[in-house]
């Protein structure tokens, strides 16, 4: 029998203070008091002042790097990191070795998932056999696999070919997939470093201009109005590419878009101190970019938040800036930095962070219905997926001491505000206390 928790006093989205009963997986009553009077012997009462409660985090773009490179993530460490952030699914990316473009590999990485026990674990298909750009993978066998694959990228590389790209889109329509796109010209950006701009001119590290992802994102809007399909834009990163997406909406193109915590609050100036940690693809931009893409996500043009959690092994991120892997982690650190960024400047509401961290994601993954359905809202009946956190808590991020198996945060002895005090996944506790339950795995 599965434990019951009473969450005493939750404000569910920032609201008012209420009791919460999660009992046999689902969100069973929601009233201004509950008495312990009648509930299962064993209950669990958790003390929530002051705490609020959001719908379990999605994250659409998520790096666990198995198969192929566990010294840098597993997939039970990299879900552990994501219940540890408040996450209750995510999409693993398909830049693996071997690289996720078959039905085996998805079916394996799903399997390890469910395994894992953390959070649902949906694996992203790629859209071009090996990532190379060249020939179509099996979008179809992986979408009527047991892992039922959604969403299709070629993430890290752009599907450049104009060709294979409105193939793409027109063969996912036949399952309701989307194609996540990585927007990045790669002939532009041959040898880039970081953002060209008046930074890179003055460190010397070769420049990646804004155009490079801006001119993929209007070919590809285009094409999916031509062909009548979905298109998701991977980690938007410049002023230009809200513009673009936001006449694309306005055109009614079905385009959906996603930003990274990184790119809502660094910029290219910290390229100056050459630490290959803040070495990222598509880079820092300027404070313009940061402002024009926390206005996208205020006002609904940028669809979601997703973390591009990109774990790397120390040796390639302690040498030079131009040796170093692009990438950094973000599972752990993704609300506290939305919290910073939109809540606590009065951007957005706690509502607004569900919508961009849940609710948005799930629907844009087609995990929103069925059995295990994800991002779906705080009410009676409701599957029990929830984060509860502390927004008056404050940390200093030490990246040794998170779940992720890697510590390329950019956010080390950042002060940052909220914590994750706990998750729960279809009423079963993932982290408490702001802690990951230990019993997770085993008790599958
Ligand atoms: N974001 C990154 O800088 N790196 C990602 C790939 C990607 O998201 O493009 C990775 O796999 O390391
Ligand atoms: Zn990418
Ligand atoms: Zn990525």
């Amino acid at each position: 029998m599965s434990t019951t928790y009473l969450l005493r006093g939750v404000r569910p989205l920032g609201g008012d203070p209420a009791d919460l009963l999660l009992q046999d997986g689902a969100i069973r009553r929601i009233e201004d008091t509950i008495d312990t009077d009648g509930l299962p012997e064993g209950t669990v009462v958790i003390e929530a002042d002051g705490l609020v409660a959001l719908p379990g985090l999605v994250d659409l773009h998520t790096h666990l790097r198995e198969p192929g490179r566990e010294d840098t993530e597993t997939i039970a460490s990299g879900t552990r990191a994501a219940a540890a952030g408040g996450f209750t699914a995510v999409h693993a990316m398909a830049n693996t070795t071997p690289v996720a473009d078959t039905a085996g590999v998805v079916e394996q990485v799903w399997r390890l998932g469910r395994d894992a026990g953390w959070v649902d674990v949906h694996p992203v298909g790629a859209v071009s056999v090996g990532l190379a750009g060249e020939q179509l993978a099996e979008l179809g066998a992986m979408a009527h696999s047991a892992a039922r694959v959604r969403v299709f990228s070629d993430d890290g590389k752009c599907v450049w070919d104009p060709v294979l790209m409105r193939r793409a889109l027109e063969y996912v329509k036949a399952f309701d997939g989307v194609v996540a796109q990585h927007a990045q010209e790669p002939r532009l950006t041959e040898g880039a470093q970081m953002n060209e701009g008046v930074v890179s001119a003055e460190v010397g590290l070769q420049g990646w201009p804004a155009v490079a992802e801006e001119a993929i994102i209007a070919r590809d809007v285009l094409l999916a109005e031509h062909v009548g399909s979905r298109l998701h834009v991977c980690h938007l990163s410049t002023a230009g590419s809200v513009e673009l997406v936001r006449w694309a909406k306005g055109r009614g193109i079905d385009v959906t878009a996603e930003v990274t915590p990184h790119h809502l609050i660094l910029t290219d100036e910290l390229a100056r101190g050459y630490d290959p940690r803040f070495k990222v693809n598509p880079p820092l931009r300027t404070q313009a970019d940061v402002d024009a893409v926390r206005e996208g996500l205020a006002d609904g043009t940028i669809d979601i938040v997703a973390t591009d959690h990109a774990p790397h092994a120390r040796e390639d991120k302690d040498c030079e800036w131009a040796a170093a892997a692009f990438g950094m982690t973000g599972l752990e650190t993704a609300l506290s930095v939305v919290q910073q960024t939109m809540v606590d400047t009065g951007r957005m509401t706690w509502a607004d962070v569900a919508r961009v961290m849940s609710t948005n994601p799930a629907r844009i993954g087609r995990i929103d219905t069925g059995e295990h359905a994800q991002g779906r809202p705080l009410e009676v009946g409701e599957p029990a997926n929830l984060v509860l956190v502390d927004p008056a808590a404050v940390r200093t991020v030490d990246g040794a001491q998170q779940q992720t198996a890697s510590v390329n945060t950019p956010f080390a002895g950042h002060e940052l505000p909220g914590r994750v005090v706990a998750t729960f996944l279809r009423g079963r506790a993932t982290v408490l206390d702001g802690a990951p339950v230990e019993t997770v795995g085993a008790a599958r």
